[in-house]
């Protein structure tokens, strides 16, 4: 492997978009400030960041007018800073990665507020699996149900072949040059961008996937927080070494 910060022993910076509001779950605030357990799920997210990449600079979107990120835990955190994220997820990341200023080939993981269930095995597998590579890569889920395309009423169309198919989760790693370069130039050409591997595509990259595990939920329904609550309570049952 050709040297590189990562493998240089210095840690990936850390890009935490934090700024959505939430609407899928509801609730009287932003899903990011419910509980989990007895602690908010940001907390949560971003303390288990912090312990699996000890030394990290971490980087968390607040939406404008945030008012509950003062009453956390980790705003008291060495390691934690902050800015004010964008009308869309992608924004959001981009304004916290030029905050952040990073050396061009500095690596930078970036991961969802929303995925307070991620563990540091997985986030070295990451690291481990897309080392310095200029393409980078994501945590990833082979599909492995039948997948139907579907009209507007619902009825199916047809039956897709998902040998190929991998749902994207979060952490995704890439080099900061390559990363705000993608995003910039998806968001000059109105491109999709629903996660950092989208806008590398764009650049005409190849980004990685490495096996996740299925436990890194995003929480994006009711519900998904009593999940998330009952993965993390199965996780510290199971032993320290997934979290
Ligand atoms: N403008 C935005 C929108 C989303 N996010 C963040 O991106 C992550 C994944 O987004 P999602 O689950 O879609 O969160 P929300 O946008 O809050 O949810 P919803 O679409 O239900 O409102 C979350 O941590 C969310 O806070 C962000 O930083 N900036
Ligand atoms: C980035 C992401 O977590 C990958 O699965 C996801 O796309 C973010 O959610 P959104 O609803 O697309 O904002």
């Amino acid at each position: 492997m050709p040297p590189n910060a990562a493998s240089d022993g210095l840690p990936p910076a850390i890009v935490i978009p934090a700024a959505g509001v939430g609407a899928r779950v509801g609730g009287e605030r932003p899903k990011q400030y419910q509980y989990l357990g007895n602690a908010f799920l940001i907390d949560v997210t971003l303390e288990r960041l912090a312990r699996a990449v000890p030394g990290a600079a971490l980087m968390v979107a607040l939406g404008a007018g945030d008012g509950w990120w003062a009453s956390t835990r980790s705003v008291a955190a060495d390691s934690v800073r902050t800015c004010i994220g964008g009308a869309t997820r992608a924004e959001s990341v981009l304004n916290a990665l030029q905050a952040l200023a990073l050396p061009e080939e500095h690596p930078v993981l970036v991961h969802d507020a929303a995925r307070p269930c991620i563990t540091g095995g997985d986030i070295h597998a990451l690291m481990e699996g897309v080392g310095s590579s200029e393409a980078g890569g994501l945590l990833a889920q082979a599909v492995t149900d039948t997948i139907k395309e579907v009209d507007g009423a619902r009825h199916v169309l047809a039956t897709r072949d998902r040998s190929h198919l991998w749902r994207a989760q979060t952490p995704q790693l890439f080099p900061a040059g390559v990363l705000e370069r993608a995003l910039l130039r998806a968001a000059a050409a109105g491109a999709p961008v629903t996660d950092e591997a989208s806008a590398v595509e764009y650049l005409g990259l190849k980004p990685l996937v490495v096996p996740g595990r299925a436990d890194n939920i995003k929480v994006t329904h009711p519900g998904d927080l009593a999940m998330a609550a009952w993965l993390i309570e199965q996780q510290q049952q199971a032993g320290g070494a997934v979290t």
